[in-house]
């Protein structure tokens, strides 16, 4: 029998995911102290903080639950969502003409079964004038991202080249998203794969 998938995330772009790959959800989320997570360890970071996103209650026998935490390393450093202007700036500065990394957590949890991963893509960026890093700022599209920037949005006119799964700097690395829920039962809208796993 299909499982039920409930979405502990309030990303718009891990929504948007589920959706462009017909996997069916509902959404169930508490708020979390991050905080609690002190680790300068990025995998081990996201990890961690999946895994607290992910503690909400299943209601039922048939729920499995999906959470997940992307952050950006870079030079020993994490950055996570800018707080203001400056921390923008700051981030955008450090991350112009050079390779960072992207992690996303991902936690995946039924009554009897329980999974943590991460994936990491490395993502060039072209040099950035202080201009440009201004007026993208004054876009407000920063704001809601780690790193200060979407690589989806106009952070894409920054990025050079990516080595890993793009989806998975976007917040959620979705085909091995997919190629996971199957295990637990949750399968695409009127799956033809359905078994076949
Ligand atoms: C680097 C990068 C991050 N992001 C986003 C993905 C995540 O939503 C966000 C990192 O914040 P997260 O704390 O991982 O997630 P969230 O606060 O958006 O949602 P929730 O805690 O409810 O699960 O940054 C992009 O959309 N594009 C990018 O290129």
């Amino acid at each position: 029998m299909t499982k039920k998938l409930i979405l502990a995330s309030s990303s718009p772009r891990r929504k948007e995911l589920l959706k462009q790959v017909k996997i069916p959800f509902a959404f169930r989320k508490q708020d979390i102290d991050e905080s609690l997570i002190n680790t300068s360890d990025p995998l081990e970071k996201v990890q961690q903080l999946s895994l607290l996103k992910g503690n909400v209650p299943i209601e039922h026998k048939d729920e499995v639950i999906l959470s997940a935490d992307t952050v950006v390393s870079y030079n020993q450093k994490i950055f996570e969502k800018p707080k203001n202007k400056e921390d923008a700036i700051q981030m955008l500065t450090a991350l112009s003409g050079d390779v960072h990394e992207v992690y996303t957590g991902v936690m995946i949890r039924s009554v009897d079964n329980e999974i943590v991963f991460a994936e990491r893509t490395k993502v060039e960026f072209w040099p950035l004038t202080k201009d440009e890093i201004e007026w993208y700022i004054s876009t407000n599209e920063p704001y809601d991202k780690a790193g200060a920037y979407g690589i989806q949005g106009i952070g894409a006119m920054f990025v050079k080249q990516i080595i890993g799964d793009y989806y998975n700097v976007m917040g959620l690395p979705i085909s091995r998203v997919v190629r996971e829920l199957r295990k637990f039962g949750v399968y695409p809208e009127e799956s033809f794969i359905k078994g076949n796993n």
